[in-house]
């Protein structure tokens, strides 16, 4: 039987009217959240990442302070700019859209922000406070790809997470999330990777399968348990002719293949994608929260 859709459009625009509610009670108390955007250069997907969250913040009442540099600034340059961000009492959160030229240090950048306003999660703080289970500002995919699952009634305690990637931003803290102890988590996790030998000797054991490679087709159909739940994190773009834009958008998961396997699948596009834009949407309603002490 083919698999359930899970729905990340639909469970990210729920989620945003529930934002939006919430905004609208802190604009009656004064507070208007405010995010500080940063982008580097002029890369044609982090520019389209960067124009979709601003119009997020917009449609929910965020107030967005946009900030497009050329691919040419200085690390200085650049570090003043979040330096002014920590320093305004209008910004709650600060994203520095990543990745950023080569010429500028990522971590040097990342640790200048105030933990406070690190809305992406990405500070060594935030990283920290979150695998001792304290609270912290979650990072955004991983803390989507937790809600999908919560949203779409997937029990994840006692169950066996196999993530495949072990990325900073989604591999490591989607396994670390899953393991804590808590609702939405109490997961037994497997963390594997490019050297991990054997790859569909671990998939084949999943209840669920958090794919965030980078690869298209890294599961494939006789790596998925039947009925095991499937989440595509992976957005890769592979030549298209026959598309206006010359590419398709495909995950790491073969879905088509993996869909007839699985209990229920997320889609690329459609699944995740707008997971992420939506937590970070979230995370700065909740600093403006604590900043104004609103629990
Ligand atoms: N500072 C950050 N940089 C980056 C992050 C991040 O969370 N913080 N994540 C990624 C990119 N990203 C957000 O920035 C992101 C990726 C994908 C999507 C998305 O909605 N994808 C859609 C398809 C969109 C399309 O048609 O191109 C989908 O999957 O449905 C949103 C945000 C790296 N950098």
């Amino acid at each position: 039987m083919s698999a359930k859709i899970i729905d990340g459009k639909q469970i990210a625009a729920d989620i945003r009217e529930e934002l939006k509610a919430e905004v609208a009670g802190l604009k009656e108390k004064g507070i208007v959240p405010g995010l500080g955007v940063i982008l580097v250069g002029a890369d044609p997907a982090s520019q389209s990442y960067v124009s979709a969250k601003e119009k997020a913040c917009e449609n929910i009442g965020i107030f967005s302070d946009d900030n497009r540099l050329p691919a040419e600034t200085s690390q200085e340059e650049l570090l003043a700019l979040v330096e002014r961000m920590n320093n305004d009492p209008k910004i709650n959160g600060i994203l520095v859209q990543l990745p950023l030229p080569k010429h500028i240090d990522e971590a040097a950048v990342l640790l200048a922000i105030d933990p406070d306003k690190d809305v992406d999660g990405f500070h060594p703080m935030s990283v920290g406070k979150m695998m001792v289970g304290e609270e912290a500002f979650l990072p955004c995919t991983p803390h989507g790809v937790v809600q999908m699952l919560m949203r779409s009634g997937v029990e994840t305690s006692g169950a066996h997470v196999v993530v495949v990637g072990r990325s900073n931003i989604v591999g490591k803290p989607v396994a670390n999330m899953l393991l804590q102890k808590k609702e939405g988590a109490n997961a037994t996790v497997t963390l594997c990777h490019t050297r991990t030998k054997d790859l569909g000797h671990h998939t084949r054991q999943a209840d669920i399968i958090i794919a965030a490679s980078g690869w298209p087709n890294t599961i494939t159909a006789d790596m998925v348990k039947e009925g095991a739940v499937v989440i595509d994190v992976g957005v890769n773009r592979v030549e298209d002719a026959s598309r206006e834009r010359g590419y398709r958008l495909v995950g790491d998961v073969d879905f088509e293949a993996v869909k007839e396997k699985a209990s229920m699948i997320t889609p690329v596009p459609g699944g995740v994608g707008p997971m992420t834009i939506t937590m970070l949407l979230f995370n700065t309603v909740e600093s403006a929260k604590r900043a104004n002490g609103i629990d």
